[in-house]
């Protein structure tokens, strides 16, 4: 194939240009695709394809009108492509084009997702044991920024949370992240972000360094503490030079550095936020997770700050103190409290409208948003005033923080420049008010009185020339003409000069009219022209208050957030927990925050302390184990938001971290078995959680065979009481665990209770002391319908397995002649025997432990026949095999047990 030219030739030498997946040209009055690009984005966008002969070939050609660009761009880069644009200029002898900007999804500012969008980059120096980490974070729609180093020997998971915390769409991997396939697929699992290499030379320590200082200077980078780390500064200077380098001018709203991590925040590592369903259910909705319940805000800035306070609990009492104190004056001043929310919803999203400012692309609209939602502050700032409760309360300090007088006049600049409902385009004039600027008045009377030259002509023209259907008008091709009904042609004067000729009408010109035209038409130019250019420097001036916007932006959507949390708080009854620097956890009367919003809730106490650290949870299934543990974890987490709780009262001892495991999802996708993912994830619990942290076990050690997850559970249990000594709950069905409570010290069981009358359960939901052991698992299998032969059979075992006291294994007996083998574990003992009255052996673990039991030469032997069965039964995947299968399995068994 000959290569292509002209404009395909020259389209396909610039996308040689750039790493970018796809370009847009600008072509005139649109941006064309050609080529693949063309049949990606017909394809992605559902654009129609035609075709452009170039050189003899023929290539497909997609094109968008040049003011569409914007929503294709934003689509484009959502579905995680990385645009290049180049625009049309003009040259001495014709047009020349080049590449003026790529949008990335990490930088694109006109975002329509309310959510924040990071763009991160993450740097590693150091290996093995002694792997340090360097990380940033920059939202390029608000402005905000975070670095942080990370190091010790969890800087890999902690590295994986932050990520999955910020929740990036786009990550720059530094030179040796780049090589590391493991923590790429590690960063891939847990954020959805579109990878991209960005120049090794941009992470390099001394361009980095400079990169940094020129952005935020010298003194900012010292006192927020990075200037040592050179990890942090590294990805500091990659994320900012490749903003730069996407040239959308975003950089100048990135204002303020900002350093994290440094023990300001509750650790909650990525499982737990995905247990206790934040901000996400585990089936990966946000229907049902905590803050779309608790989520009442107005505004999108707020919104997205609630969030972020859930996402992020803080430790520091001061600050959950001031937070407190702000909701409790706002549950407790009705009125204002909803004034004070209406208000706010009238405003706009102040980060992200600097940020348009800043990169251009803010039009006249955007400026009177941003007027419009400085004037909320003084509003706000009066309402609070006026308000006796909110005025003493730290409300005040929060409409205190902005620079109001600044801002103040800059909403005044904006109200005098700009005129109430201003056009789209920034190109056409019609923006600004009169008295702004002298010379633009000027312009403007000129070209006013032109227009009302000509729209009084007609007048003028009907009565000299005794002419009724006369009148003036103006269309593109035309430009403004007088048209006369075809009864009156004879009466026009020699003076009208026919242009056009229509079925009922003549259309005519003036000489004078000619000149109006063209005097109109350069003062459009003119009026144009240093409208845009006034605009522009308008549009500079709200940009260098950056700053500003986001401080007001900021406060505004925090008032949002503490509103929402006082609105919730008293729609449901919620209490204001005390905060205490002791390990206790003391709830009265506690709920679930989301199960209470669907269910008549039966209310919970919880008692821990140091006396009582480690809760055993046991009770029937579906009684409410999980559901009682995730509430102790919320109301801690709501806690260390600043939130109230729902509970009656409660005095909640500030936590340093809060860690979960409960049962896995969804990791078999990602091809980790379930129980290698509850190994992973209580060895991450054992190695993070420390004396402050709140832990939540859910049948740790079910994944496995019954004695090794017995043996596991007990060793954890074990650990966690005597080393680590953190606040535990530990739910179980392995009621072995529940003689803990007598052995070590602050272990204590607790209990859902379940009430059985008649083979009817009833769930109490109610939480007792004292340990329970009865699982009601029968009950519950016949609750989903396992088939009634199973339910019933199974109802058989159980009653005998009772009188036993003894979980058993039977089967026929080989050498016996058919005489059955039992093997059981005492429950009361904690040791295996054999059925001495079948056998006549005794199969006893040497010391009675449970995880002595299983070694291998106490295992009791079976026949092979039995053997099968059991391995057989082992295998069966209870949730795959549809019921109907499985009752033809036990059927078959007992036949291949009783030597069929
Ligand atoms: N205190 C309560 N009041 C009302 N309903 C509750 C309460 N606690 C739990 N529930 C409801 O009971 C059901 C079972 O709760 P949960 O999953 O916590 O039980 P579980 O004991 O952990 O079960 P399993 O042992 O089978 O995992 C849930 O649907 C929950 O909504």
């Amino acid at each position: 194939m000959t290569e292509a030219t002209g404009i395909v030739g020259e389209f396909l030498s610039l996308k040689a240009e750039t790493d970018a997946d796809v370009l847009a040209m600008q072509c005139g009055d649109f941006y064309e695709f050609f080529d693949e690009d063309a049949e990606l984005v017909a394809e992605e966008l559902d654009l129609t394809i035609s075709q452009k002969s170039s050189h003899g070939s023929s290539y497909p050609m997609a094109g968008v009108p040049l003011d569409d660009l914007t929503p294709y761009l934003k689509a484009l880069v959502e579905r995680g492509y990385r645009v290049a644009v180049a625009d049309q200029y003009e040259t001495a002898d014709g047009h020349a084009r080049e590449i003026t900007r790529i949008v990335t999804p990490g930088t694109l500012v006109e975002t329509g997702a309310d959510d924040a969008q990071y763009l991160a980059a993450v740097v590693s120096d150091g290996s093995g044991s002694d792997e340090r980490y360097g990380v940033a974070f920059a939202d390029v729609t608000t402005g905000q920024f975070f670095v942080s180093g990370l190091d010790g020997a969890d800087a890999t998971a902690e590295l994986v949370t932050e990520l999955y915390k910020f929740d990036p769409v786009e990550v720059l991997p530094g030179p040796t992240v780049r090589t590391d396939d493991v923590l790429l697929d590690r960063i891939r699992e847990r954020t959805d972000a579109t990878l991209t290499l960005h120049a090794a030379d941009a992470f390099a320590p001394g361009r980095a360094r400079h990169t940094v200082r020129e952005q935020f200077g010298e003194e900012t980078v010292d006192a927020v503490g990075i200037a040592d780390d050179e990890g942090a500064i590294r990805a500091a200077g990659a994320v900012l030079s490749y903003v730069e380098e996407t040239g959308q001018g975003a950089l100048a709203a990135v204002t303020r550095l900002q350093q994290y991590g440094s023990g300001d925040h509750v650790d909650l590592d990525a499982t737990t936020q995905r247990n206790l369903e934040l901000t996400e259910t585990m089936h990966g909705g946000t229907d049902g997770s905590l803050f779309a319940t608790i989520d009442h805000t107005v505004t999108s800035a707020g919104g997205r700050l609630l969030k972020e306070w859930l996402q992020r609990p803080r430790r520091s009492r001061t600050e959950l103190e001031r937070r407190q104190s702000a909701v409790a004056a706002l549950t407790e001043a009705a009125m204002a409290r909803e004034e004070l929310r209406e208000i706010l919803d009238g405003g706009y999203d102040l980060e992200r409208l600097a940020s348009r400012a800043a990169s251009g692309s803010a039009d006249a609209g955007d400026l009177l948003r941003v007027q419009g939602t400085l004037d909320l502050l003084p509003q706000a700032a009066d309402l609070v005033a006026e308000t006796p409760r909110l005025a003493d309360s730290p409300l005040a300090s929060v409409i205190e923080q902005p620079d109001r007088e600044t801002g103040a006049s800059l909403a005044a600049e904006l109200d005098e420049a700009l005129v109430e409902d201003p056009p789209s385009t920034v190109t056409q004039g019609g923006l600004f008010r009169l008295g702004y600027d002298e010379e633009l008045d000027e312009l403007i009377e000129r070209h006013e009185a032109a227009k009302e030259w000509i729209a009084t002509l007609d007048d003028r023209e009907k009565r000299e020339h005794g002419i009724t259907h006369l009148q003036v008008d103006r269309n593109k091709t035309d430009g403004y003409y007088i048209q006369v009904g075809k009864s009156e042609t004879d009466k026009v004067p020699d003076e009208y000069e026919p242009i056009k000729t229509l079925k009922n009408s003549e259309r005519y010109t003036i000489p004078e009219l000619e000149e109006r035209e063209r005097e109109i038409l350069r003062l459009e130019e003119q009026r144009g022209d240093l409208e845009y250019e006034l605009f522009g420097e308008l549009r500079e001036r709200v940009a260098a208050h950056a700053e500003l916007l986001q401080d007001v932006g900021r406060a505004l959507a925090e008032l949002d957030a503490l509103a929402s949390l006082a609105a919730h708080a008293v729609r449901n009854d919620w209490a204001r927990p005390e905060l205490a620097e002791s390990r206790e956890l003391d709830v009265r009367q506690g709920r679930h925050p989301v199960v209470e919003q669907t269910t008549e809730f039966v209310p919970n106490d919880l008692r821990m302390d140091d006396d009582r650290r480690f809760l055993i949870v046991t009770g029937p299934n579906m009684s409410g184990k999980s559901t009682y543990m995730r509430q102790a974890a919320l109301i801690t987490l709501l806690a260390q938001v600043g939130s109230f709780v729902p509970a009656d009262a409660a005095r909640v001892g500030l936590v340093d971290g809060i860690y979960t495991r409960v049962g896995a999802l969804d990791e078999l996708a990602q091809g980790r078995s379930t129980f290698m993912v509850e190994m992973q994830e209580l060895s991450n619990i054992l190695h993070s959680a420390s004396d402050d942290s709140l832990v939540i076990l859910d049948e740790v050690g079910r994944g496995t065979a019954t004695y090794d997850g017995i043996s596991i559970a007990w060793a954890a249990t074990e650990y966690i009481v005597n080393e680590i000594r953190s606040r535990t709950l530990f739910a179980t069905h392995y009621h072995e665990l529940t003689t803990l409570g007598d052995e070590l010290p602050s272990v204590e069981n607790v209990h859902v209770a379940a009430d059985e009358t008649d083979g009817d359960v009833t769930f109490l939901r109610t939480v007792r002391d004292g340990p329970t052991d009865r699982s009601y698992g029968v009950h519950v299998a016949d609750l989903a319908g396992v088939p009634e032969p199973v339910v019933d059979r199974s109802r058989d075992v159980l009653d005998r397995l009772r009188e036993d006291e003894a979980i058993e294994v039977r089967g026929s007996g080989g050498s016996e002649g058919g005489d059955t083998t039992q093997v059981v574990f005492d429950l009361d003992s904690g040791q295996f025997k054999g059925d001495e009255q079948t056998s006549g052996e005794t199969r006893v673990a040497t010391d009675g432990s449970p995880n002595q039991a299983t070694s291998e030469d106490d295992d009791p032997r079976l026949d092979p026949a039995t053997e099968a069965v059991l391995d057989e039964l082992r295998d069966v995947d209870v949730n795959e095999t549809p019921p109907v299968e499985l009752l033809a399995k036990v059927q078959e068994w007992q036949a291949e047990l009783d030597g069929e």
